[in-house]
């Protein structure tokens, strides 16, 4: 493999209309760095992370993929990329409300052309990795929010992406339940060796990761923001 970073971003400039979000954002994820992201809320962080997922262009600036520089690909290419090589979670977990478990996290490999056996295997591999071992034939509506978010994430892995974002995945969740959804992506995310920024608002959980940036002045910059809240 490449020992290019998974993911580079250089001078990411993000704006809507005349409101300038980020303005030089650079960041370097290497194969196995888990990192957080954090910001005040509008920030930009799920900004960032749509520009580093191939969902939106940045205004200006540079995104990289394992060396590759992609900011220019056409629709197709972006497509191909979004689905072979990132994986997303966002704050809610879009499940196919028709589909149990086990399909949802199949569907987006067989968008791919991976048979249907072999997507069962890994989806079944992911989700009793993720402690879903009882659940797979439970559709979304027959599931707790953790477990669902837990699907959630077997289906953004179910492709053996090499960079995954995650958009504040347990923001909704209570505290006890965002823990363990946090574990389990965190232990699925070191066994697979992958690349991940997962924007949070919890520094608890942010300090169990590789590394913390923060949005600050539309850059970011490393470590915690110094917020009085008390
Ligand atoms: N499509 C859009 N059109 C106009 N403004 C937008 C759009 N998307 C985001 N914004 C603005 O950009 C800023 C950054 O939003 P973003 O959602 O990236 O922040 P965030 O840090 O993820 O916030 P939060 O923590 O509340 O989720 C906000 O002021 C938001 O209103």
């Amino acid at each position: 493999m490449s020992d290019q970073p998974v993911l580079k971003l250089e001078n990411i400039v993000r704006s809507f209309d005349d409101l300038v979000i980020l303005d030089g954002a650079n960041l370097e994820v290497q194969r196995g760095e888990m990192i957080a992201l954090l910001g005040p809320s509008g920030s930009g962080k799920s900004s960032l992370l749509h520009v580093a997922g191939l969902l939106e262009p940045p205004t200006g600036g540079r995104v990289y993929i394992d060396g590759e520089d992609v900011s220019d690909v056409n629709d197709k290419t972006r497509t191909a990329l979004r689905r072979d090589r990132i994986g997303f979670v966002y704050q809610f977990h879009h499940l196919l409300p028709e589909f149990n478990a086990e399909a949802n996290v199949s569907f987006p490999q067989r968008i791919a052309g991976v048979p249907p056996g072999k997507a069962a295997e890994r989806s079944r591999e992911l989700l009793t990795g993720l402690g879903l071992a009882e659940r797979m034939d439970h559709q979304p509506a027959q599931l707790s929010g953790g477990e669902k978010q837990r699907v959630a994430i077997a289906r953004a892995l179910a492709n053996r992406p090499s960079l995954l974002l995650a958009d504040e995945p347990t923001g909704n969740l209570d505290v006890e339940t965002s823990r363990k959804v946090f574990d389990a992506l965190m232990s699925i995310v070191r066994g697979e060796g992958l690349a991940a920024i997962i924007a949070t608002h919890d520094q608890g959980l942010a300090s169990h990761m590789d590394r913390v940036v923060t949005i600050k002045n539309r850059k970011l910059v490393p470590g915690l923001l110094e917020v009085s809240t008390v």
